[in-house]
């Protein structure tokens, strides 16, 4: 271990992320009774720009009426290159009350972005007396986003967590493709007259996992478009939670539980990282680093493998 200790990130599940459109608050409600562990309100690219101010007051009014129970409740506010994002900001904090946790800014794109909008939400905090410091969270969905990854996941304290957004990622690197996430029929080796699909977004995933993990920031995925293939979402659910991501957005109610259920350890693996640590405890009392556990090597790293499953585990058990 480097002498710089890896920090803790935020202790609270983030398995799920359910959006939905700030114009659309007929849906609010079921938002706020799904099992989703997140709420994203939200404020930018799900409404149209002559919606803006209506969709703001509609979440003011939302997050003050209804009961969001212990859900993580934040909002999307738009764009720094926008001239709604201050607005948001300004009037999220002034008006909606504590209730809300955390506001997600999109298309980050360098440190300095936040370091705007934390000057912003500290001066409103300050001026209007707020309790709960605002949490962030961002979407890396920008060459320059990802080109700046780390200097971003370090920018503030302020931040919990850090998205990737497949969509416009994909755009701003002028990748061949529409689909939001997922894998890309273009994308694959070839191999005597076979196919083999590659994961296009593991790359970006692996990036944001690592500066996440670096500076204490909860790693999620972001949307999967095709919200008719339940199977395609829980491959790239799986595919992130092995990588080391937390959750991923559902961008539909259907899409909730799939996420839930591949970001929850199953009790398979709690029970086999559970006999792993005993299985440590037994060759440290024989004097041991290292021992056989279902005929593979298991040693001190895989008392810190086993730990992460059985604490996410608790952490998910006590929270939820
Ligand atoms: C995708 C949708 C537009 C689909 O809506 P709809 O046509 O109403 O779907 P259904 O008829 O299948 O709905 C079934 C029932 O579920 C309710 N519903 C629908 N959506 C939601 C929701 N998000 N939360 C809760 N409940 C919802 C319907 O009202 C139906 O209820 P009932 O009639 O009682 O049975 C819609 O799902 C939607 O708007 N989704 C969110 C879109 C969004 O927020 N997008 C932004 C995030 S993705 C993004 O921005 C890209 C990213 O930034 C990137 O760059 O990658
Ligand atoms: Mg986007």
């Amino acid at each position: 271990m480097s002498f710089r200790i890896q920090p803790t990130p935020a202790a609270r599940p983030n398995r799920c992320q359910l959006f939905g459109p700030g114009s659309r608050p007929a849906i609010f409600e079921k938002m706020a009774a799904s099992a989703a562990d997140v709420i994203n309100l939200d404020l930018e690219d799900s409404v149209a720009p002559t919606d803006k101010d209506s969709a703001r007051a509609n979440i003011i009014q939302a997050i003050g009426d209804i009961d969001w129970g212990n859900k993580t409740l934040s909002v999307r506010i738009n764009g720094l290159d926008t001239p709604y994002w201050y607005r948001d900001v300004v009037d999220l904090l002034e008006q909606a009350g504590d209730r809300i946790d955390i506001i997600m800014i999109p298309k980050v794109g360098c440190a300095a972005d936040l370091y705007a909008v934390d000057a912003l939400v500290t001066a409103v905090e300050r001026a209007k007396g707020r309790s709960k410091p605002l949490g962030f969270e961002v979407i890396i969905e920008s060459a320059a986003g990802i080109s700046h990854v780390e200097e971003i996941a370090s920018a503030t304290p302020r931040l919990q967590a850090m998205s990737l957004g497949a969509a416009d990622f994909a755009a701003s690197m002028g990748m061949a493709t529409t689909g939001i996430g997922g894998t890309q029929e273009t994308y694959y080796m070839a191999r005597e007259g076979q196919k083999y699909w590659s994961d296009p977004w593991h790359w970006a995933q692996a990036a944001i996992v690592a500066a996440c993990r670096t500076h204490g920031v909860l790693p999620v995925d972001g949307p999967f478009g095709d919200f008719s293939d339940d199977e395609g979402f829980r491959a790239q659910a799986l595919r992130s939670a092995t990588l080391g991501m937390v959750g991923k957005w559902a961008i539909h109610p259907k899409q909730v539980a799939i996420a839930n259920e591949v970001f929850t350890p199953s009790d398979t693996a709690v029970a086999e990282a559970r006999e792993i640590l005993g299985a440590m405890e037994q060759a440290k009392a024989n004097g041991e680093g290292a021992t056989v556990y279902k005929g593979r090597l298991v040693d001190i790293a895989s008392i810190k493998q086993a730990e992460v499953i059985v604490k996410q585990s608790e952490m998910i058990a006590q929270n939820t």
